[in-house]
C-alpha cells in the first residue's frame, strides 16, 4: 500500500503526475499498487487544524511507502511554528524513523543549457549523491523564545547529535560510496562546533571499516564553494540534516533545476517516504506549470527501494531520459526559446514512454 500526501500548492499536480506514471507502470508490468489518499501539512490544517494526526501516522506505519508532493505555503505562513504545516512533514519523518534522507544531483546532458552553470564547469557531468541525516540536529533539539529583564527577546534553536545518530547516517553513506564510484565527503563545520568534531572523529572511525572509499573531509562553507565551482568532483556526500537541506537545494541547481531532484527518505527497513526535494512553490501553484519529474524520479527509487522492482524503476528512468531527448521541457529547465510544456502534459509523456 503506498500513502498519497498530495499536500499543498503544486503537490497535487506533481503527485497526479506520479500516478499516472505508476498506473502506466501497472499496466506494462502487471502489478496492482493500493493508493490510499491521506492528508499532511496546510490540506490537513485545513481539514482537522492539525498538520499531522495519529490516525494517519499508524496509516503510514501500515504503509509499503509514502509519496508525498510538498507542504506550505503563505496562507499557513503566520500560524505558531508547532503547528504549521512543515511540523507535519518534520513530524512523519520522525514518527516513522526516516533518518537517512538520499537526494541524488543528476545532470541530464540535454538539459546543459538549463544550468546556470558555465559550460566548461559542468561538461564532466554531474552525479552525485547527497545523504542528508533527516531526524536529528538543529531540527530537532530544544527550542525556545524567552523575553529577557530588559523587555527584549532571546530565541535558541540547540543541536544535537549522538555517536550513534552518527554512526548509522555514516554506514549509509559509505554503503551508498561502495555502490557508486567509491568516493565520499563528508561535510562539517568542525572548527567551531562540537557537534561537528564528533561527527567527524566517528566519519573516520567508520573509514577504517571502508578502506576501498576514498574518504575526505570538508568544512561546509568551502563546500558549498565547491558545488557551484566544480560540482563534478563529488561522488558522495554526507551531512548533518540543516547542512544538507540547504546544500541540496544548491546542487539542484547544478542538475538545471529543483524540480529534478527527487528524494528517498529511509529508515531501518524497506519502507520509505518519497518525496521531491523542493517546496510547494506558491508562485506557480494551479496553473499546470510545475514540474513533475522530480516527483515521478522519486517514484522511481520507491519501486527500487521499497518495492525491489528494480526493471520498472528503470523503465520510469529511462522514460523520464526519453522525454527529455524528444525535447519536452517545462518551464523551469527550458532553455531561450524552447517550447514549454505543462506539468499533466510532460507526466503524460513519460508515462507514454514506458
Ligand atoms: N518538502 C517540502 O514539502 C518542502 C520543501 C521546501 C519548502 N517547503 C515549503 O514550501 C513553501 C514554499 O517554499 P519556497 O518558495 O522557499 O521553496 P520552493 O522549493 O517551493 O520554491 C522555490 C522556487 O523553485 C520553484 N520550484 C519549486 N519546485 C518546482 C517545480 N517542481 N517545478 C518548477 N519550479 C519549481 C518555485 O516556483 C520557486 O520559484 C514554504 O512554505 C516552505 O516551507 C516544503
Ligand atoms: C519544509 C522543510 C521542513 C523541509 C526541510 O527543511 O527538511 C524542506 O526544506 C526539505 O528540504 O524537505
Ligand atoms: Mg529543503
Amino acid at each position: 500500500m503506498i500513502v498519497l500526501f498530495k499536500g499543498d500548492g503544486i503537490g497535487p499536480e506533481i503527485v497526479d503526475g506520479a500516478v499516472t506514471v505508476l498506473k502506466r507502470v501497472e499496466q506494462k508490468f502487471g502489478h496492482r499498487f493500493r493508493f490510499e489518499p491521506a492528508l499532511i501539512g496546510g490540506a490537513s490544517i485545513d481539514d482537522c487544524g492539525k498538520p499531522l494526526t495519529e490516525d494517519t501516522v499508524a496509516v503510514c506505519k501500515q504503509a509499503d511507502a509514502v509519496l508525498l508532493g510538498a507542504v506550505g505555503g503563505p496562507k499557513w505562513d503566520s500560524i505558531p511554528v508547532e503547528d504549521r504545516p512543515e511540523r507535519g512533514l518534520l513530524g512523519i519523518r520522525s514518527a516513522l524513523g526516516l533518518f537517512a534522507n538520499l537526494r541524488p544531483a543528476y545532470l541530464y546532458q540535454e538539459l546543459a543549457a538549463a544550468c546556470p552553470l558555465r559550460e566548461e564547469r559542468v561538461n564532466g557531468g554531474i552525479d552525485l549523491m547527497m545523504v542528508r541525516e533527516l531526524t536529528g540536529g538543529i531540527y530537532f533539539g530544544k527550542r525556545g523564545t524567552v523575553t529577557k529583564e530588559n523587555g527584549k527577546k532571546s530565541a535558541f534553536d540547540r543541536m544535537e547529535y549522538s555517536e550513534e545518530e552518527i554512526e548509522r547516517i555514516g554506514v549509509i553513506a559509505f554503503r551508498q560510496a561502495m555502490t557508486r564510484r567509491k568516493k565520499l565527503v563528508s561535510v562539517d563545520k568542525a572548527n567551531v562546533l562540537d557537534t561537528s568534531r564528533l561527527w567527524r572523529s566517528v566519519m573516520h572511525r567508520l573509514s577504517e571499516r571502508f578502506p576501498e572509499v576514498e574518504y575526505r573531509d570538508q568544512l561546509v562553507d568551502s563546500a558549498a564553494m565547491q558545488l557551484v565551482s566544480d560540482p563534478g568532483q563529488f561522488d558522495v556526500i554526507v551531512t548533518e540534516n540543516m547542512f544538507g537541506d540547504i546544500l541540496s537545494d544548491e546542487a539542484s541547481m547544478a542538475a538545471g533545476s529543483i524540480g529534478m531532484l527527487p528524494s528517498a527518505s529511509l529508515g531501518d527497513g524497506t519502507r520509505g517516504l518519497y518525496e521531491p526535494i523542493h517546496g510547494s512553490a506558491p508562485d506557480i501553484a494551479g496553473r499546470d506549470a510545475a514540474n513533475p519529474l522530480a516527483t515521478i524520479l522519486s517514484a522511481a527509487m520507491m519501486l527500487r527501494i521499497s518495492f525491489g522492482m528494480e526493471e520498472e524503476a528503470r523503465a520510469v528512468e529511462a522514460a523520464v531520459q526519453s522525454a527529455l531527448t524528444s525535447g519536452y521541457r517545462t518551464k523551469d529547465i527550458a532553455a531561450q526559446g524552447e517550447t514549454v510544456t505543462g506539468c499533466r502534459k510532460m507526466a503524460e509523456i513519460v508515462a507514454n514512454a514506458i
